[in-house]
Order: C-alpha cells, then structure tokens, then sequence
C-alpha cells in the first residue's frame, strides 16, 4: 500500500495532516496518579520515548498482542498532531504549530517493560510493536478550544477502566511541545502521546476496547494475538 491508499483504508474523514508515516512521540509519566500506580517517581523533566510509525493502527483491524508479551495493557492518550515544522520554539508559539487533536492508545507489553526496567535496556520491544499505536480520526483543532479541559476515556467489553481529565498533565502541550523541539525537529503530520491518566491494565484476545474524547471523537478495536 502506499502512504495515501493505507491512510485512506479505514478512516472516514482525513485531512491533510492525517497520514501514516509519521514519527510518533510519547510522553510518560505525565499524569501523576499514573506514575504512582507503576510506582515512578514524578519526573522533573518530561520523559519521552518513540514508536515506529509502522505502528499505527486504524479502526477495522485489530491491535495485536506480540508474542513475547503475556501482559498487554491499554493506556488512553490525547495525541496532538503537528501541523508546521517545529525547530526549538518557545513555548509561548507552540500552539500555532498544531493542527489538530487525535485520541490514542499508548498499548505497552507490561511484562515486557518491567524487564526492560529492570535491566536498563530500551522500551521499544514493550511500546514499539506493530498496531501499538491505535488511532482515531484526526480531530482540527478548531473543534477543541482548550485541549487542557478534556476528558478522555477508555472501556474494555462495555466496563469503564480509564477516565481522566488533561487538566491534571504535569506537563501542559506547549510545554511539551517546546521541550521535544529543542531536542529534534517535529515535522507536518507527527503525533504527540501526552500520556496516560490512572487505571492502565490488561487486555485479552477477543476483548473490545472502546474510547473517546467526551463529546468530541470515539473508535472500538477488537485485541487479537499475533502467533
Ligand atoms: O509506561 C508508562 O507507564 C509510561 C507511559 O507511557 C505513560 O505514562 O503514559
Ligand atoms: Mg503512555
């Protein structure tokens, strides 16, 4: 498939900012009742790592869980995408470098990750895998006046797991925004997971996950193993 078939496949409405094969980058650590379930310091700095942009997802195919993982957890994220190249701005202009807002799953191979902690290697086996990123349709910003006053939230067969507000992110957008530019470029199309409010935990084959952000946007995906 090429870039703009993929994109086309399963999505109802894109603009042109919503692509696939663009660089994701995701923040954690950003809410603190989430840092304290995994039993994380709060950071002074954000803690950012990366996923490959082959790890979109879109809804009509399932998020699967890699083979080496035994404990696949959801975690709901407000992403926001980047509509205008972004070299180390201040944090005062990062917002004219948004184009919109997408809600998205930060799906992390838990087990995966507690031994990637515990040796001190890299989370990408445990945040990296193919369909790790699911996404909904990409939502222009004019619809979202404040992005620091939404509620995001996440069921798992119809039961509610996450609900949480992004007026409680340590680091606010343009904050974040302005950090990762002075560390590389953002370009058109990037995606930015701020993190993940309290009640991560775990899916199984067959399960449904519904999210949204409260009258804004929703998606379902269905969890599959990969064998
Ligand atoms: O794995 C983690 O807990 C870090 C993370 O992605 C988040 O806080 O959203
Ligand atoms: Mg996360």
């Amino acid at each position: 498939l090429t870039r703009s078939t993929a994109a086309m496949a399963g999505s109802k409405q894109l603009s042109r900012f919503w692509e696939w094969g663009r660089n994701i980058v995701c923040v954690g650590r950003n809410y603190a009742e989430h840092a304290k379930e995994m039993g994380s310091a709060l950071p002074a700095e954000p803690l950012f790592f990366l996923k490959p942009s082959s790890a979109y997802v879109r809804e009509g195919s399932p998020i699967l869980r890699p083979y080496y993982c035994r404990n696949l957890h959801h975690e709901v994220e407000l992403g926001v995408v980047i509509g205008r190249r972004a070299r180390a701005v201040p944090e005062a202009e990062a917002m004219e470098h948004v184009a919109g807002y997408a809600l998205c799953l930060d799906m992390t191979a838990r087990d995966t990750q507690e031994e990637c902690k515990k040796k001190g290697l890299p989370w990408t086996l445990a945040k990296g895998f193919a369909s790790s990123c699911p996404v909904s349709d990409f939502v222009p910003k004019e619809k979202i006046p404040d992005p620091h006053k939404l509620q995001i939230w996440l069921k798992v067969n119809g039961k509610l797991r996450q609900e949480g507000d992004t007026s409680s992110m340590i680091f606010s957008i343009p904050y974040l925004i302005s950090y990762i530019s002075h560390v590389f470029p953002l370009e058109e199309g990037d995606l930015i997971l701020t993190g993940s409010p309290k009640g991560v935990g775990s899916v199984e084959a067959n399960d449904e996950i519904e999210a949204g952000i409260r009258d804004v946007v929703s998606m379902r995906f269905k969890v599959a193993h990969e064998f």
